[in-house]
């Protein structure tokens, strides 16, 4: 994969004329070009089949066909969550979080990891005895204790229910905050990208169709500018009125897992 774009910040993302097709009938990627600087927290919405997965693993490095389609510039420290946890079932909590990870402190690392997360004295615990959201926090510890630069999510908190998911937000907020990674998060859920992101970008036809700035006072659905924005990426999707379709999240809506 290149590394290579002339200069830029190493710690962001650059993607120049990414193409990526998977059979004769067209393309998923068709020239796809953008940027992510350092700790900024894009979300990525679009229809169902849209790329957004495909974008995804383009940048985790875990689509070796995607070479000589493009320019994809990444940060040396990438981490990925994905909708189920791929926590290691035979493995206890702090073995899951610091699996790979090197140096004596190692444990130290993953225990405080794991109490960011809100899951002290789980540490010995199995990943069978967790619930999805603990999961899920067991994830992001798993993430973070590497220190990315670069957080790769795919609706992760796709198979939580309405209040884990706001809980989730809080939390992810929080370690953003602290961690400062750059994000993308693939998401259904367009309030749930309009309250975590400073960008909202739109996948459509193989390229960015959109990308809104979010200049939220408060990042809740309470924030008068919201109901706007939503409108907006709602009305991008094609999504308002009677061509509301079932592949994204719409207000009040939260997808059954
Ligand atoms: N490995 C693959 N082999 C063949 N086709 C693929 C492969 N991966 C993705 N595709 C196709 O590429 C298109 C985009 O898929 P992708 O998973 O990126 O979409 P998506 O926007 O993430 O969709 P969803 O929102 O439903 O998860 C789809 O038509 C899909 O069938």
């Amino acid at each position: 994969m290149a590394t290579d774009v002339g200069g830029l910040s190493a710690a962001g993302v650059t993607v120049r004329n990414l193409h990526r097709s998977f059979n004769r009938s067209g393309g998923v990627l068709n020239g796809l070009d953008l940027d992510i600087a350092p700790g900024e927290f894009v979300a990525l919405i679009g229809r169902s089949g849209s790329g957004k997965s495909t974008l995804l693993r383009a940048l985790a490095g875990l689509d070796r066909d995607v070479e000589g389609y493009g320019r994809i510039s990444v940060p040396e420290q990438v981490s990925v969550v994905f909708q189920d946890s791929r926590l290691l079932p035979w493995k206890r909590l702090l073995a899951n979080v610091t699996f790979g990870l090197e140096g004596r402190d190692a444990a130290e690392r993953g225990l405080r990891a794991l109490t960011e997360v809100g899951l002290a004295g789980r540490e010995s615990a199995w990943p069978a005895e967790l619930s999805g959201g603990q999961q899920q926090r067991a994830a992001l510890a798993r993430s973070l204790v590497r220190e990315p630069q670069l957080l790769l999510a795919d609706e992760p908190f796709g198979a939580l229910d309405a209040l884990t998911r706001l809980q989730m937000h809080e939390l992810l907020r929080k370690l953003c905050a602290v961690h400062r990674p750059a994000v993308l998060l693939v998401t259904h859920d367009v309030d749930e990208a309009i309250v975590l992101a400073d960008r909202v970008i739109l996948l459509d036809g193989g390229v960015v169709a959109t990308d809104l700035r979010i200049d939220l006072a408060q990042r809740s659905q309470a924030d008068p500018g919201f109901a706007g924005l939503r409108h907006q990426l709602l009305d991008a999707l094609g999504a308002t009125g009677e061509h509301l379709g079932s592949d994204f999240i719409a207000p009040g809506q939260r997808r059954a897992s």
